[in-house]
């Protein structure tokens, strides 16, 4: 029973790893997870490869949110879609430079539900990896499907996934849902780069105070009891959410947003190349 509820070891338990194609050469693949929906994941995840992008690096986002998709809104390719050449999609581009493969670039109207079983959904992602042509990407971020459910499951046993930040409400914290989040990664022994806490708190327009709505954050507690790094607690800003909305988010993010969990990733690819470069001589 233990076996069933807990798997083993991803060869053992699903779907083969998908195979990067011969137009595809990414180099580090990191996973935004959150234990539940709307806590501000995709948000994380779009300012993460914002960040990423503007200090050079080349990035893609593989939207693994099939069924809700919103990195393209908040990139500006609201109304875009991906083309195909010869069977391979080619992603769409941001402004900024930013590739992008998301569910709504192949629906033909971005409201049309999508109401697709495992298998499909499954079957999309396998498409948008390997029969993508992504070119050279230092990192592919993957904007997972909020939980815990079947489609996390398969994404995490199908993409070469290095690490994932774990992405969470303040309630969250409190109600221990992060836990689960945390307990997917390690039964799929991916590793965790950190917590980050989105909507702790906003700052007053007028006189610039920090006000926290959800009282003081728990977030530097809940980060030791797992034994992970704490990446910051990112504010409430209405104009940020505008910027989502309006397809802005690459000029309105403010330099430097969340540094700590840009570091993670950054220090913990430059980790595993340094040790896959030691291991090959
Ligand atoms: N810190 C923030 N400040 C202002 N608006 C935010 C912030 N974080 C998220 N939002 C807004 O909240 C909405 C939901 O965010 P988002 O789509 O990132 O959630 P999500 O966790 O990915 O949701 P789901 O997992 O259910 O798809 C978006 O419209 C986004 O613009």
């Amino acid at each position: 029973m233990d076996e069933v509820l807990h798997g083993h070891s991803k060869a053992a338990q699903g779907p083969a790893g998908f195979k990067q194609n011969e137009y595809t050469k990414i180099h580090h693949v990191i996973g935004v997870i959150s234990g539940k929906g709307g806590v501000g994941k995709s948000f994380v995840c779009g300012s993460l490869a914002v960040e990423l992008a503007r200090s050079g690096a080349r990035v893609g986002i593989l939207d693994a949110d099939i069924t809700g998709p919103s990195i393209p809104k908040m990139l500006g390719l609201a109304g875009e879609r991906a083309t195909a050449v010869n069977d391979i999609l080619v992603p769409a581009t941001t402004k900024g430079g930013i590739e992008v493969m998301s569910a709504n670039l192949v629906l033909e109207n971005e409201t049309d539900p999508i109401v697709w079983r495992g298998p499909v959904i499954a079957g999309a992602l396998r498409q948008f990896f390997e029969e993508c042509a992504w070119g050279e990407l230092d990192y592919l971020l993957v904007d997972m499907p909020p939980g815990t459910g079947d489609v996390p499951l398969t994404v995490f046993q199908s993409l070469p996934i290095e690490g994932v930040v774990v992405v969470s409400s303040p309630q969250d914290l409190v109600q221990m849902v992060v836990g689960k989040a945390f307990n997917m990664a390690s039964m799929m022994s991916v590793p965790v780069l950190g917590l980050v806490e989105n909507m702790a708190y906003v700052t007053c327009p007028h006189c610039g105070e920090k006000i926290w709505p959800y009282g003081p954050s728990h977030l530097a507690q809940t980060a030791d009891e797992y034994g992970i790094d704490a990446l910051g607690e990112l504010p409430i800003d209405p104009a940020l959410a505008a910027a989502c909305d309006h397809g802005t988010l690459e000029d309105e993010l403010p330099q430097g947003f969340l540094p700590k969990a840009v570091d993670a990733i950054v220090s913990t690819c430059e980790f595993d190349d340094a040790k896959a470069s030691g291991a090959a001589e």
